[in-house]
């Protein structure tokens, strides 16, 4: 929820039937919902066992992306999701970070926006870098864009198209 909407009882009425944030004046996007936190294991079945039989969670299939180097397994909170990530093929993304995180550790946020084209011109123009070229289709069939984490106060971002 934008910060903005809690600061009145009649701006947080208002955000109860509107959960997007308002957006940047003037700008054409806008920020929305928190569609997942990422992390990366180094064990998959491990961590899928931990989430599905030791906390009850509802656990999807282990998907492969190889186009993302990973392997993903998304797990069911209500309001968000999970996403575990487990590296696929010699240059995934998370290998570096699995190396330097040997139990693993949280990789990323996954915020949606409702114009992700419109999002990235912006972010750019911001100076904030984007790690690939153009967006690419993500976990869910979506277009999605990472953006760095030493532009985003020590955390990667991932952005989805809603
Ligand atoms: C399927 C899709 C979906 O959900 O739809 C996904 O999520 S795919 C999820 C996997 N795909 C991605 O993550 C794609 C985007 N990620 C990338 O392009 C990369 O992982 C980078 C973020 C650029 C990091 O690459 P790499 O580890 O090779 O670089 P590096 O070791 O030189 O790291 C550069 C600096 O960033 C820091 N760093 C690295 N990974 C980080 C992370 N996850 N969170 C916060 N900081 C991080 C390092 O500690 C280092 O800081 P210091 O210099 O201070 O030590
Ligand atoms: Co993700």
């Amino acid at each position: 929820m934008c910060v903005r909407h809690t600061c009145s009882p009649m701006l947080r009425a208002i955000s109860n039937s509107t959960p997007l944030c308002q957006g940047i004046p003037g700008s054409v996007w806008k920020l929305g919902r928190l569609n997942h936190i990422a992390i990366a294991v180094p064990d998959m079945e491990k961590a899928t066992a931990l989430y599905r039989d030791v906390l009850g969670a509802q656990v999807s299939d282990k998907v492969p992306l190889p186009e993302h180097g990973v392997y993903t397994v998304f797990v069911e909170l209500g309001n968000t999701k999970l996403e575990l990530l487990h590296p696929l093929g010699e240059k995934s993304p998370i290998a570096g970070f699995l190396q330097k995180n040997k139990s693993g550790g949280m990789h990323h946020i996954c915020i949606e926006v409702d114009d992700i084209n419109a999002a990235i011109v912006d972010l750019k123009a911001r100076n904030i870098r984007t790690l690939s070229a153009k967006p690419r289709i993500g976990a869910h069939g979506k277009p999605v864009m990472f953006l760095h984490p030493k532009d985003c106060d020590g955390v990667l971002v991932e952005l989805e198209q809603a």
